[in-house]
């Protein structure tokens, strides 16, 4: 099975398909427009390649069609657009003598380049330059002459013997070893084939023993993962541009020629000549690599071969070179054809042979020669027709890119030694003999290690940069001292207020609320819920200490250091703030206590919430039984009705069906049923109600109980005495309600205000005016 060359995925054949339309009428007129448009632009897609040029990703095959100069050439009929690149035929009816399509006489054609009275070194620049430097950067090219026999193809490809008219190829073999000379950084390797496809037969133009009579090397084409290979055909490694040039014209002489009326000098086979190119840097020996190749076709005459008299075997190579270009036609229609999933590359050794070389991921230029004489006006018609095809398809350019793993590997670790080795010879030169560049030892790492404890002690001033290494090492230390610190004040304040780790803290408070809210009937709901509620309480101490910790971290206290909030002045707040009860025991004590009533309403609520959800879940099981019963009388009565479907009805005289008592006593069961399923799906429903209800009183008590729990312990514990006494005053504020961050500044300012005081009662600090009259912020206050 062929694959669809090119379209490796049907995604990627779809995608295309959006790019791919038929070139209508109306398109050609639009391209102008685009291309102006592009022009102006410039290359909107050249970041995608180093260097930009005209080849871009998605794009159709170009196709130029170059005029073989003659004297009589057909001006009524041929003619040239001013842009150069369309071209129109006109042939009156009469002349055509009913060959085409005798309903019109007007032919319209767009290239992307006409070359008329073109030189060979022109030619060149449009058609051949771009695309050899394209693939002096990995991107296949291929570059196709075709055209009626004596139009022009061979001397467009191979070119005259007069060194300014020589032709495509021997252009190309001299761009290439020029770039190789221009970049003395890449290493580039050069590679020549020259194959013949005749009488679809493969061969080696290169090859030894050549001959016509000893044309029978085993040539095969193959389909490889790398692309399509001629097996048996010889590659021949070049490294002069003159040893290309002498195998081009060795190949050249090989080639098979048979006598033509139309030409005694046309070729009736098609020329494949191969340039293949591989490249990769010098400096980065093995790194990375592009391999490419350039494929030149110079095909055999197109021109209606049965029309032209001749005789045996030249009647069979008729035969074969139609065959083959009607294939080559059919291959350029299928690919142009977005929708097509297989492509017959393999109906004739010439499509197949090219099987990498149209569109696809390659480069794709077509040349198509026409005589400009009137006689020869409708194979030039048939040759434009073929162009204009060409340009249906579209390629996509992909570069090929060698990348070996493992001596990639190689070459880098080759590329650090001698980097090491470069800095090693630049540190010497700097009279730093000491600097290493090879990764830390065991024994560095502990000196860097107390280094920087000297540094932090105070010991050393300095940590002396030495290198990169040594610096990320050195931030490592001090992350692994910060770390260390936060440790032994976590274990400090736990230790401190009597608390487990954090999973330990939730599961003691947890135990506490959890054993208030804990369900009877532990459903899933309820149990989230309580949950949530020890959560709250949870979370609460959790921030507490990690507020704690931050305090601690932020004032640079180390474990050692006394927690903020100790006040050492004052002994008995001291006391309180430091040993205070754990909020598991001081919880018990608050529901006794303090919190008496708010904890009795809680646990009435509680239970009254209980005893709706226990009545809720035995109505509910009453009416699944229910549902089920009436489940067993519908399967009953039905089985009931399909018997007597089977044995027959009877009915009385209104024709109402006669059932028998049993089925009769089964139809009033089961309206009873449903009407108890009704009612009982009724009180469902309100007790529903009235449970949501109960649950949003249990969850208010709830917050309730646990705020003022908080509050009371706050202002039973937490807060130094003296501080209380600053609230209690007036009565207006409830210290629980404040945050703690905002009663340590009160604390703070109760402070300062004592400070205040005493200032203002020395001589000197305050001035006269100043005396008696309080602070201006005390007014805020
Ligand atoms: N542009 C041109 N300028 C000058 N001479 C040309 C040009 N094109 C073709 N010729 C001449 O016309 C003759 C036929 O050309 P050529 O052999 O290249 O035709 P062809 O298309 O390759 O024919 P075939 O199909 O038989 O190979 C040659 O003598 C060639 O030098």
């Amino acid at each position: 099975m062929e694959e669809r060359r090119g379209s490796p995925s049907k995604t990627k054949t779809n995608s295309r398909a959006s790019a791919i339309s038929r070139r209508s009428q109306a398109q050609e007129e639009e391209e102008e427009e685009e291309e102006e448009e592009e022009e102006e632009e410039g290359d909107s897609n050249s970041s995608l390649f180093p260097d930009s040029d005209s080849f871009r990703p998605i794009k159709p095959i170009q196709a130029f069609v170059r005029v073989k100069p003659t004297a009589h050439f057909a001006q009524d009929m041929i003619k040239f657009g001013t842009d150069d690149k369309s071209i129109s035929i006109h042939i009156e009816k009469d002349a055509r003598g009913g060959i085409v399509n005798n309903s019109s006489t007007d032919w319209s054609f767009r290239m992307d380049g006409l070359l008329h009275n073109t030189s060979q070194d022109k030619v060149y620049e449009a058609v051949a330059r771009d695309l050899v430097a394209a693939a002096l950067r990995g991107y296949n090219g291929t570059i196709m002459c075709y055209g009626q026999t004596g139009a022009g193809k061979t001397y467009t490809m191979t070119g005259a013997t007069e060194y300014e008219h020589r032709g495509i190829i021997p252009r190309a073999i001299q761009q290439v070893f020029q770039a190789a000379e221009e970049s003395p950084g890449l290493s580039i390797t050069v590679l020549i084939s020259y194959l013949e496809v005749y009488n679809e037969a493969l061969f080696d133009l290169l090859g030894p023993g050549l001959g016509r009579g000893s044309r029978n090397t085993p040539l095969a084409v193959l389909d490889s993962p790398q692309g399509v290979c001629v097996r048996g055909l010889s590659i021949h490694p070049v490294s002069h541009e003159k040893e290309a040039l002498n195998l081009l014209s060795e190949g050249g002489t090989n080639r098979a020629i048979a006598e033509h009326t139309l030409n005694k000098n046309s070729s009736r086979s098609h020329c494949i000549f191969t340039i293949y190119i591989e490249c990769h840097s010098r400096v980065y020996r093995n790194l990375k690599g592009i391999k490419s190749k350039i494929t030149l076709i110079d095909l055999a005459g197109s021109e209606r071969l049965s029309e032209i008299p001749s005789a045996g075997h030249i009647r069979k190579e008729n035969s074969y070179i139609n065959r083959s270009l009607t294939f080559l036609e059919q291959i350029i229609l299928a690919l142009a054809d977005p929708w097509r999933d297989h492509i017959p590359f393999r109906q004739s050794k010439l499509t197949h042979v090219l099987k990498d070389s149209l569109g696809g991921n390659c480069n794709t230029v077509l040349v198509t020669n026409i005589c400009g004489e009137a006689a020869h006006v409708e194979e030039t018609l048939s040759s434009l027709r073929f162009a204009t095809r060409m340009r249906w398809i579209m390629a996509e350019p992909v570069a090929n890119v060698t990348f070996e793993r493992e001596v990639s590997v190689k070459a880098l670790e080759e590329e650090i030694d001698l980097l090491k080795r470069e800095l090693t010879m630049k540190d010497m030169f700097k009279n730093r003999s000491v600097v290493t560049y090879s990764p830390l030892t065991g024994a560095q790492r502990a000196a860097i290690k107390s280094q920087v404890h000297k540094y932090l002690r105070g010991a050393i001033e300095e940590i002396d940069i030495v290198n990169i290494r040594q610096i990320q090492e050195v931030f490592k230390q001090f992350k692994a001292i910060i770390s260390q610190q936060e440790k032994d004040i976590e274990a400090k304040l736990r230790s401190k207020y009597l608390l487990g780790d954090r999973g330990e803290s939730k599961a003691d408070v947890g135990s506490e609320v959890g054993e208030e809210v804990e369900d009877e009937e532990k459903e899933d709901k309820e149990k989230k819920k309580d949950k949530a509620g020890v959560a709250d309480l949870d979370a609460g101490l959790v921030q507490e200490v990690e507020k704690l910790q931050k305090e601690a971290l932020e004032t640079g206290t180390s474990s050692s250091s006394p927690v903020p909030g100790e006040k050492k002045e004052d002994k008995k707040s001291e006391e309180q703030i430091n040993f205070p009860p754990s909020k598991a025991e001081a919880f018990e004590l608050f529901k006794q206590e303090a919190g008496r009533e708010i904890s009795r309403i809680f646990k009435e609520n509680k239970s009254i919430l209980l005893a709706r959800k226990r009545s809720s879940n035995s109505l509910a099981r009453r009416i699944n039984d229910i549902k089920r019963e009436m489940e067993g009388v519908r399967e009953t009565l039905e089985g009931k009705k399909r018997k007597r479907w089977q044995e027959g009805e009877y009915t009385d005289e209104e024709g109402q069906v006669i059932i028998d008592e049993k089925e009769f006593s089964l139809i009033l069961k089961l309206k009873e049923l449903k009407e108890e399923h009704r009612a009982g799906y009724a009180e469902l429903q309100d007790l529903k109600a009235e449970i949501q209800h109960c649950q949003q009183l249990v969850d208010k008590c709830r917050k309730r109980l646990i705020s003022e729990f908080e509050i009371w312990y706050n202002e039973s514990f937490r807060i130094p005495e003296d501080v209380l006494e600053a609230l209690r005053p007036g009565g207006s504020i409830r210290p629980g309600m404040i945050p703690m961050n905002r009663v340590m500044c009160l604390q703070t300012f109760d402070r300062t205000m004592l400070a205040l005081q005493k200032m203002r009662r020395k001589r000197g600090i305050v001035g006269a005016a100043g005396k008696n009259k309080p602070p201006s912020f005390l007014r805020i206050l």
